[in-house]
């Protein structure tokens, strides 16, 4: 399960050790370990209340944690150092509804001291146009974005992104997703916390699971998949006799004329070599690899009841 966070050479720029955290008599995180290293894109799951904002508030130095060490490029959460590495973007991002767009991140490269291209930025974003109209005229989206514009800003070497596309419409999922993409290349570690598996099944390098407080999966997609041994979906389609083709491979007919049998991974090559050798008895074929929703099913419920 530690997988994921061996990286040679270099020095993790987010490190949590052993985090416990209680609220009132409840513990909501059970020593909970989990490295980020430069450029990493990792998604961090869980249901809801399985302590996902609980462990973000606690790398922010917004809350103390009971136990445990938590690091940012070596300086402790909250200090100066740790805050000037690092950029949070919350799910409701809200800002003052007077100003405009511009002026907003004018100040705030002020107060970060940074120099940077506030129109370019928008730009970037897809403000251009309305960086001159006051945010309370801004969509959901559109305030999101001038989030993310924030988080770009400072060049951070940590951001943390709480359910950063909650409430965006696809193009504009798209677009974030890009510029998550642009983050990590110019050496960001990104944390994406989020409900939504499909974006961050096709976006991310590694997956985090919690459940009830404890981090049950941490490893690239493939690694979760070979650890929890979830079945390939393998469907064929027959030209003719989809019987004979369920009998042959020991699979179930799906509709009058297909076929689907379930494989374990070290099994797959075989057993697509047997269909090969099947010829033209064999229409078509589709391999479905276990999904992201298959793992998180697996690792959010396992044990569970
Ligand atoms: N301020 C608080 N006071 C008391 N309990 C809290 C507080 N904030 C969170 N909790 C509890 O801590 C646990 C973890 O909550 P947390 O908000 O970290 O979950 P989450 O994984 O972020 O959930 P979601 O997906 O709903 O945002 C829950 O049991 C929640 O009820």
């Amino acid at each position: 399960m530690d997988k994921g966070n061996a990286r040679v050479g270099s020095d993790p720029v987010l490190s949590i050790r052993g985090l416990n955290k209680f609220r009132g008599k409840v513990q909501v995180l059970h020593g909970v370990d989990l490295d980020l290293y430069a450029g990493e894109r990792v998604a961090l799951l869980g249901h809801n209340g399985a302590g996902k904002s609980t462990m973000i508030k606690a790398v922010l130095g917004l809350i103390k944690a009971e136990g445990g060490e938590i690091s940012i490029c070596g300086s402790k959460p909250g200090s100066a150092k740790a805050r000037a590495a690092t950029a949070f973007l919350p799910e409701a991002v809200s800002f003052h509804p007077a100003v405009t767009g511009r002026e907003q991140l004018t100040l705030f490269a002020r107060l970060a001291g940074v120099k940077a291209d506030i129109v370019g930025l928008l730009e970037r974003v897809g403000l251009g146009e309305a960086l001159d109209r006051r945010i309370g005229t801004y969509s959901k989206g559109m305030r999101q974005r001038l989030g993310l514009a924030q988080v770009l800003l400072g060049k951070p070497k940590l951001a943390l992104l709480d359910e950063p596309t909650s409430g965006l419409d696809p193009i504009s999922r798209q677009d974030l997703y890009a510029i998550i993409d642009e983050l990590a290349a110019q050496g960001t570690a990104v944390l994406i916390a989020s409900h939504a598996l499909t974006e961050v099944e096709a976006r991310t390098d590694r997956i985090a699971i919690m459940r009830k407080g404890v981090l049950v999966a941490n490893d690239s997609l493939q690694g979760l998949s070979a650890q929890a041994g979830l079945p390939t979906r393998v469907r064929i389609r027959a030209s003719e006799d989809a019987a004979a083709i369920a009998a042959r491979t020991g699979g179930r007919r799906i509709n009058g004329a297909s076929v689907e049998i379930e494989i374990q991974a070290a099994d797959k090559m075989a057993t697509l070599r047997e269909i090969a050798a099947m010829g033209d008895a064999v229409a078509d074929l589709e391999i479905t690899p276990p999904r992201l929703e298959d793992l998180y099913r697996h690792y959010a419920k396992e044990g569970l009841q």
